[in-house]
């Protein structure tokens, strides 16, 4: 029995919503989490990532691609298509056909992914988030200013796992799950 393959957005955001900002002209995180980092990196390790074109930009040069993940990235211009495909990552042209190519994967156990992973930007979770069941949220206890602002969950969706945390440099945040029918 094939088991259903879960779409599940994850982010971090801050008080005001906030997910990311432009420092010297490149999208970057505002703040300094490591504790994200290391949940990020066990949650999706193993599990087709999703994200946009900008995203797979600002991924430091170490990690691109994500190591151990299927990296789709959207775009829809060609050359930008070989050029994905050149550095590792499997270019898509719209959410449904990364969706499709999850569907059509099949991992040492010959079967489909039961996980793929929304990892960004703000423009592509909003367009996942209709479609995902699940949505894991760092949420920070603090505002910060940025430019780029974390899908608007709708009243469909209910928390359903909480964990707060003090990060080493001080900084109040929270594991939490948020899931829908
Ligand atoms: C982690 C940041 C993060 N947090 C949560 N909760 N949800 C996300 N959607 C997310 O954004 C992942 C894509 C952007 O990621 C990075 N952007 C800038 C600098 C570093 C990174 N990371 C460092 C960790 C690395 C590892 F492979 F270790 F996970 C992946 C790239």
């Amino acid at each position: 029995m094939l088991t259903p393959m879960r779409l599940n957005l994850i982010y971090a955001r801050a008080a005001n919503g906030v997910i990311g900002c432009t420092r010297d002209g490149q999208p970057a995180m505002p703040w300094h989490l490591p504790e994200d980092l290391a949940h990020f990196r066990r949650l999706t390790h193993g599990c087709p990532v999703i994200m946009g074109r900008t995203t797979w930009a600002s991924l430091p040069p170490r990690f691109r691609p994500l190591p151990g993940r299927v990296n789709l990235v959207l775009t829809r211009d060609a050359a930008r298509a070989r050029a994905l495909q050149a550095a590792g990552a499997v270019p898509v042209a719209s959410l449904e056909a990364a969706l499709e190519h999850c569907r059509a994967l099949r991992g040492a156990d010959g079967q489909p992914p039961a996980e793929v992973w929304v990892i960004g930007g703000a423009q592509v979770y909003a367009q996942a988030e209709p479609l995902a069941q699940r949505a894991v949220v760092t949420e920070i206890e603090r505002a910060f200013d940025g430019d780029a602002y974390a899908p608007v969950l709708g009243p469909d969706w209910h928390e359903t796992a909480r964990e707060t945390h003090l990060s080493a440099e001080g900084l109040p945040f929270a594991f939490v799950t948020y899931e829908r029918a």
